[in-house]
């Protein structure tokens, strides 16, 4: 093990990364994983349930060690606990924290461990838990837990921060709470790193995506260069008794679904055929090409 951390070149990068559980490494649950993630990027890592996904963020955090290949992690090893543990912030997937100590207590013991420099109140705060202050953290809610967790990644405004799903369980106004506070720490210069299942965050706040089945990283880019090729779909209650002007993909609970290459020109052949006819277009919608329509070519057989 080496203590030499660098600021230059890629932050987390992983060669031909491999993680074998069982007494005989007998389930291979990563498998020869390539990942580079640059500074200040925000990485998502999607996958189908069981893919690898917190197996290999737990392997780049350095709590696990590869069965074979390499992580490296600011140039050093993340198993290096001392030089890495001042520049790193973790939420794993589930609590670590004492339930005995209050929420307070938790988040200053947690941040005198990381090394960081912070404010209790501050980041309280942050994670809207200041009326929770003096609350024992074993009495939280489970999304107030997972605030809590958040709240001790980000203490001090570490240089990375690794987050093992770190909305679920989350209302919808405790979720905005959470991106925005990412986007703080992301101004600041943060690199994130993170595991989620909600397709559409993926969508809104990363700069790449990793879409992991089996333990492969099967597919990987941008939004944009993911969901290239796949069509863009219009949907509609078609009206009684007149043929529509373009081809039906699918129909469900009386929706029909057309899949388009050309999502432009075939609404507005739809709306002008419409139009000249007199006929009504019942809960209309269009949708651009999205992660949900990769997601579901992973085969999963
Ligand atoms: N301690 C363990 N011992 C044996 N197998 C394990 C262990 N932990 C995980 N696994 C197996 O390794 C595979 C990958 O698990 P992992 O938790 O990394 O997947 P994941 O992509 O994070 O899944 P999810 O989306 O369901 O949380 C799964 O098949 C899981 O059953």
């Amino acid at each position: 093990m080496t203590n030499a951390t660098s600021t230059a070149g890629p932050v987390v990068e992983a060669a031909a990364l491999s993680y074998n559980y069982g007494d005989r490494g007998e389930f291979q649950a990563v498998r020869s994983l390539d990942l580079r993630v640059e500074r200040g990027e925000l990485y998502a890592l999607l996958g189908t349930n069981g893919a690898g996904k917190t197996t290999t963020l737990e392997t780049l955090e350095g709590h696990r060690t590869p069965t074979s290949g390499k992580v490296s992690v600011f140039g050093g090893d993340p198993r290096d606990r001392a030089s890495i543990r001042p520049r790193v912030g973790i939420m794993l997937q589930d609590s670590g924290f004492a339930g005995d100590l209050t929420v307070a207590e938790s988040i200053g013991l947690a941040g005198s461990i990381s090394g960081r420099e912070d404010d209790v109140r501050r980041v309280l705060g942050v994670v809207d838990l200041t009326a929770k202050s003096s609350t024992r953290a074993g009495m939280l809610s489970g999304g107030e837990k997972r605030r809590l967790d958040f709240a001790m990644a980000i203490w001090g405004t570490p240089e990375l921060v690794f987050l093992d799903e770190p909305t679920t369980g989350l209302d919808p106004s405790a979720r905005d709470g959470l991106w925005d506070a990412v986007a703080e720490i992301r101004s600041a210069g943060s690199t994130i790193i993170l595991t989620t299942h909600y397709l559409e965050e993926a969508q809104k706040y990363a700069d790449r995506i990793g879409l992991m089945n089996k333990g492969v990283l099967e597919r990987e880019g941008t939004l944009e260069e993911l969901v290239t090729g796949h069509p863009s779909h219009i949907t509609l209650v078609a009206p009684h008794g007149v043929d529509l002007p373009l081809t039906v993909t699918a129909t469900e609970n009386g929706l029909s679904r057309i899949d388009t290459a050309d999502l432009q020109a075939d609404l507005s052949t739809l709306l002008a055929w419409a139009s000249a006819g007199g006929h009504t277009l019942d809960r209309l919608g269009a949708t651009s090409s999205s992660l949900d329509d990769v997601f579901r070519t992973l085969d999963r057989s």
